[in-house]
Parts: C-alpha cells; structure tokens; sequence
C-alpha cells in the first residue's frame, strides 16, 4: 500500500480522533430556547416537544437554577402570552407586564451571568398570527412593521436583555432595529442576532403548536425564504451585515448545511449561529424512540455537523440534555 493511503493511524485513539474535529462543542456555543407563559406558576408539559415545557416567572428559579448549575450560559426566550388580547399590531408584545419582559428582569434578578436573548416577532401577539403589520388586503405593511418590532426590541433591551433577535423576517428591519438601538443608547450593551436566512420549513410545526403562533390564514411564504433559494438566502446574509446584525443565522439547520458554510464563507467576520428548530428535535427523538438511532449519537453527530459546516453558536432544546452529557465526556 502506498504510504499517503494510510489515513487510519491518525484517529485510532479517542484523543487524536478529537483532534481531527474542527472544533468540539462546548457548553458556552450553547443557546437553550424557552418559552414563557403568561401564568405566574405555569409548568405545562408542551405535547408536540418532547421533553420541553411553558414557564410561568415564579417557576423560574426551579427550572433554570439546576442548569445554571450545570454549566448553562444562554437561554432565548420565547413569549407565551394566553390570556392577552392580540390586536393586529401586536400590542402586547412590549406589555410591561407581559411574560418576557417580567422574564427578563426575573432572570438577571435570579442569575446575573446568564447571556438572555429575546426572540423579538410579532406573530405569538397579533390577531392575524402573522409577523408583521398587515395592509387591508392581508399583505404585509413593511415600514410600521419594521418600526413596531423595533420598539419591540427597544423595550426588550431596556428590560435587560443580552441579545435582541428578530425572526419576523420583514425588509429592513435589521437597519430599523440597529437605529433605534444606537438612538436609544443600547448600541454597546445590546447584541442584535439577525435570523437572516429563515426558511419557511415544515420544520416549525411544534414550536408554532408551543408558542400558538400559527397564522389565522394564509401562510408565511411572502417573508420567510423559499426552501431552494439560496442566491436569496445569501442576499438576505450580506443585507444584514450591512444593516448592522451583531450575529448572522441559519434556520433550520440539519437541511441547510449548505447554506451555514456559504455564510461562513461571505460573512468570516461574524458569529454564525444554527437554529435546530422544533421539528428537527422532535425528528432526531422519534427517530431515536423508533429504535433508529441512540439519541445522544445522533445529538452529537447533528451539532459535529454544525460545527463542521462553520457554526459557532447552536440554539438547541437539547441543550439541558448537552449539558449532562458533556459533564460525562469530561
Ligand atoms: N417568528 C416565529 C418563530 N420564531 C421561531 C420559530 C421557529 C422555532 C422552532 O421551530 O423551534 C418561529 C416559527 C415560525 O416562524 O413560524
Ligand atoms: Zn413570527
Ligand atoms: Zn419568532
């Protein structure tokens, strides 16, 4: 055998077959999606997502205490509003007394160091459960849907949040978002996390029966990126790193490996994150229930992915899961 065949000498220990990863994930390149409800002392088994429950503020320290202990450094968090009155603006999305912003405040309170990201839309708040401002005739309304969802993130960066992330995916609203930030004087104390390459999936199904976000008609294929469209999905990548993102994302994942290593590609200067979206968990746990796989396997093979194709940060409902298993790796 020629000698530049013998490729097998350099992982035929678990050390070295580390070294051959390009990065190993850990603890801190995970973001752990919450969903909060606006009961006080909700505790809701979600059915769709396995594993993942709606939080009411008062059972926060309980649930988010134990990881915190084990290692946790992000969370994004997802409003649950059940009892509010939607109205076709959204209105109660920056609700003082709505579940994330008492959320966020909670938080810090309870947990100073931990990086709190806001998911910021529309769609969870207005009547019509789509994500922006809507004209008479159901189309949407760009300028006061970028100028709302700003506020929106205003209100959240006020509150205390990290990290602003809007997923709306209306025209503009980066550059809107980032202005408002700067004029307010949250430009240096607020990250701005663009979902700039969101897919309209079929992979959003859980998390839409979670969040009750679903829209009253139509769908969301007029803001969110067909699912073939990569000359797209790049545009909308380059416009928001001019528009002023902080962070650049990729939704889903596992299907859009593609698309994360052409972002590394044309945006190297930026942190890229992954967003193993709903259908992707509860995909990899039946999978694993069917007796297709071990779970924790396939976990770690789907972040080796990310990581390979060039992410650096993954929003996963796996992470509480990640965290114990990486305490066993060592
Ligand atoms: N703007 C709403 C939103 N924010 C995050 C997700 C999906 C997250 C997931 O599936 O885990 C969605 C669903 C959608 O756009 O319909
Ligand atoms: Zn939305
Ligand atoms: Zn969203």
């Amino acid at each position: 055998m020629e000698i530049s065949s013998v490729l097998q000498g350099g992982y035929q220990h678990p050390l070295s077959r580390s070294w051959q990863h390009n990065k190993t994930l850990t603890k801190s390149m995970l973001m752990y999606p919450i969903f909060i409800t606006d009961d006080p002392e909700a505790n809701v088994v979600i059915q769709a997502l396995p594993g993942q429950r709606r939080w009411g503020v008062n059972k926060l320290e309980e649930f988010i205490g134990p990881l915190v202990k084990k290692g946790l450094k992000s969370v994004i968090l997802f409003g649950v509003p059940l009892k509010c009155v939607k109205d076709p603006i959204g209105t109660p999305a920056d609700d003082q007394q709505g579940p994330v912003i008492l959320a966020i405040k909670k938080l810090k309170q309870l947990f100073p160091s931990l990086y709190i990201a806001c998911d910021v839309c529309l769609c969870e708040y207005t009547s019509h459960g789509h994500c922006g401002v809507l004209n008479e005739d159901g189309t949407i309304n760009t300028l006061p849907s970028v100028e709302r969802l700003a506020d929106v993130a205003l209100a959240y960066a006020k509150a205390g949040a990290d990290c602003v992330a809007p997923s709306d995916m209306m025209d503009g609203r980066i550059l809107a978002i980032k202005r408002k930030l700067v004029d307010s004087g949250y430009g240096n104390r607020c990250t701005l996390m663009s979902y700039s390459a969101k897919f309209a999936s079929s992979l959003y199904g859980p998390f839409r029966e979670a969040a009750g976000s679903a829209p009253a008609f139509g769908n969301r294929k007029c803001y969110q990126l067909p699912p073939g469209g990569k000359g797209l999905a790049l545009r909308a990548i380059r416009r928001d790193v001019n528009e002023g993102a902080d962070i650049i994302m990729v939704k889903p994942g596992m299907p859009y490996l593609d698309i994360i290593a052409e972002a590394a590609r044309i945006a190297p200067d930026h942190p890229l994150a992954v967003y193993q979206v709903s259908g992707e968990y509860a995909m990899i746990v039946a999978g694993a229930r069917a007796g297709v796989y071990d779970l924790k396997t396939m976990a770690f093979e789907s972040t080796q992915s990310f990581l390979r194709a060039g992410c650096t940060l993954i929003l996963s409902y796996f992470t509480p899961e990640f965290l114990d298993w990486l305490n066993e790796e060592g």
